[in-house]
């Protein structure tokens, strides 16, 4: 595969966008005009880098308005390409975007666009320049792929072809099938572009919205099917126009970009041969490779809270039931179990407070290959010390800086690093109500929001929920579920805008120290929490309450509104009203649970789901952030 991408994508100078671009591992770029125009490089001198830096000038782009305009502007509209023609010539650049008109065509006829299209082909002859005319989305009278291809055909020019773009294509629910009614030498140029469910604009959404593939909703795979059946061989390039990736760190981003060709290349081979293609032939045009088959998590292995304050966290998880199952016998770290619940408790260093959720293990068929594939897809590894006798685990930094291990599955049976704590021999505590981890919920950074959900879905095979929003008084909270088919596996992400930035580094040394990134996370001040599993929360919360455990309280006018909802018995109502449970109920079952007091950055929540319930009690959720807003308050 021949990537690319437009330097429209990124921040930065264009010099630093084409470094990043080679740094990264593209091999190429499209040259947006306007970073051109504002470069203080001569043409000849982007050329020198780009060789330098070893990348190709695959397009240059855009430009506007050119046909089916009177002749009195379309000899101004020539005038001004073969201006562009004689700059491409001086950066050797050999293909041009050319976009349909949005605004300067106001009585249109096919014919006239198709006589002007073929006459600014035969000046771009001269020049040894091809021309690609792509459909804009909001095109005024061109819109459709299917019509741009048509103009281009009847123009009938060798040097003139058409690219095609995902978004205009897919925003429009037009049907990529049709690509194979052109011809493969006729696809000049194709730009992939993701995007989230919208409803506005076309314009407005194309312009500040896409993101990278496996970042948003569109089916690319199948796009990418299609154009593989169409015969297409020019490179695979980006071009997403987003407000968030053209401020963040350019290199950053860069590798996110490609880390979603990377994914989206396997994918696609994933998918070809139920189209009659076989990825291995010269039938897979774009030579799109596979990544190492993985399966998807079969289980939670841990996760691992850091805290300033272990103690007041092993309080807590002792009130909810969980065994104190003792030291490492190497690490200064603590396990606290139930059922299948397994939470390694950490010292933040000295000078750090707060709590924070550190890392999460995963358990998986083949975690090996899981770890080569994040390698394959550039995410940090996250290092950590071992002695020889223990259990190794390889890991990575998720984009806030979580640490994600790739654990060996379990089915079910105790993780054979357990022997490292305490007693093995330890009996289960008699009080050991939870079960397991239901889900995990991280806070997101919103500038790397997009990032995880690419880096949950292709390093972990992670799928998504439709995203939902949460009123807080600290600020409405975008909600995303990452989680496996079965379910075993859910990860909620709240995109929070109070989070700093929190990249993520890698630790130089052996020792397993705290990225920065923890300490600003704890700065950010906000909650993160493990929800356990239970069969019998009623019980639980009694015995926690006995235990002295403070729960989050719960205002009345949410049991009022409760009743209102579901006609809840008067007994029941007692019962939830007595232990601060909250509740909900789907077509599918029932929904029991409730939360902890906050400590640091992290709280605890227990969940019962009866007979199937499959949400996450979300109208409930804005009760929890205003009694956790009071409390941080007052
Ligand atoms: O938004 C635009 O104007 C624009 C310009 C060039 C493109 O290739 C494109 O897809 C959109
Ligand atoms: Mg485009």
């Amino acid at each position: 595969m021949r990537t690319s991408i437009a330097t429209v994508c990124i921040s930065g100078s264009l010099e630093e966008k084409m470094r990043a671009a080679a740094e990264v591992g593209f091999d190429g770029v499209e040259i947006f005009e306007q970073d051109l125009m504002t470069s203080p490089l001569s043409p000849e001198q982007v050329v020198d880098l780009a060789r330098e830096l070893g990348i190709t000038l695959d397009l240059y782009q855009p430009f506007r308005d050119l046909e089916g305009v009177s002749e009195e502007v379309f000899a101004e509209n020539l005038y001004r390409l073969e201006e562009k023609f004689r700059l491409m010539q001086r950066l050797d650049m050999d293909l041009i975007l050319i976009c349909s008109n949005v605004g300067t065509a106001t009585d249109w006829n096919d014919d006239v666009a198709i006589d002007q299209l073929g006459r600014a082909a035969d000046l771009g002859a001269k020049y040894g320049i091809r021309l690609a005319y792509e459909a804009l989305a909001w095109g005024r009278y061109v819109n459709t792929y299917e019509h741009a291809w048509s103009l281009v055909e009847q123009a009938d020019r060798p040097n003139l072809g058409v690219c095609l773009d995902s978004f205009h294509i897919l925003s429009r629910r037009s049907d990529p099938s049709a690509f194979s009614t052109i011809p493969a030498e006729k696809i000049f140029f194709l730009q992939l572009a993701d995007a989230p469910e919208m409803m506005m604009d076309l314009l407005s959404w194309s312009r500040h919205y896409r993101n990278f593939p496996g970042e948003g909703s569109f089916d690319l795979v199948n796009f990418m099917v299609e154009l593989t059946r169409a015969g297409y061989t020019g490179p695979v390039s980006l071009e997403i126009f987003n407000d968030v990736f053209r401020q963040t760190d350019v290199v950053r981003t860069t590798r996110d970009a490609l880390r979603s060709l990377v994914w989206l290349a396997d994918a696609t081979c994933a998918a070809l041969p139920a189209a009659g293609i076989d990825p291995q032939s010269e039938a897979n045009t774009m030579a799109l490779e596979a990544l190492e088959p993985v399966a998807a998590p079969t289980g939670w292995d841990y996760a691992e809270i850091k805290a300033e304050e272990t103690e007041e966290i092993a309080t807590l998880l002792t009130q909810l039931g969980f065994t104190d199952r003792g030291m490492h016998r190497t690490k200064d770290v603590r396990l606290f179990a139930s059922g299948d619940a397994r939470i390694v408790l950490n010292e933040l260093p000295l000078g750090v407070s707060g709590s924070v959720i550190a890392g999460l293990g995963f358990q998986l068929p083949d975690p090996k290959t899981s770890a080569d594939r994040a390698r394959h897809l550039q995410i940090p590894p996250a290092h950590r010390a071992n002695r020889a006798d223990e259990m190794v685990l390889r890991g990575v930094l998720a984009p806030d800086g979580t640490e994600v291990f790739f654990a060996p599955e379990q089915n079910g049976s105790a993780p054979g690093w357990l022997t490292e704590f305490g007693d093995p021999e330890q009996p289960v505590g008699e009080h050991e109500l939870v079960t397991g981890l239901d889900h995990v919920n991280l806070a997101q950074p919103w500038q790397h929001f997009d990032e995880a959900i690419l880096f949950y879905t292709a390093a972990l095979g992670l799928g998504t929920q439709p995203p939902a929003e949460v009123p807080s008084p600290q600020g409405l909270v975008r909600s995303q579920v990452m989680r496996t088919e079965d379910g075993t596996i859910r990860l909620p992400l709240n995109m929070v805008p109070q989070v700093l930035d929190v990249a993520p580094t890698h630790n130089q040394g052996t020792e397993r120290v705290p990225t920065g990134s923890h300490d600003q996370m704890r700065r950010s001040a906000y909650p993160q929490h493990l929800a356990f599993a239970t069969d019998d929360i009623v019980s639980l919360a009694r015995n926690a309450a006995a235990a002295g455990l403070r729960f989050l309280p719960v205002p009345d006018n949410y049991y009022e509104d409760l009743q209102a909802r579901f006609r809840l018995d008067e007994k029941f109502m007692d019962t939830l009203r007595e232990h601060h449970l909250l509740y909900d109920r789907d077509d599918e079952g029932e929904f029991l649970h409730f939360y902890t007091r906050t400590i640091g950055t992290v709280f605890f929540e227990v969940v019962e789901r009866r007979t199937g319930y499959n949400g996450y009690g979300a109208p409930n959720a804005p009760v929890r952030m205003a009694a956790q807003y009071a409390i941080e308050r007052y």
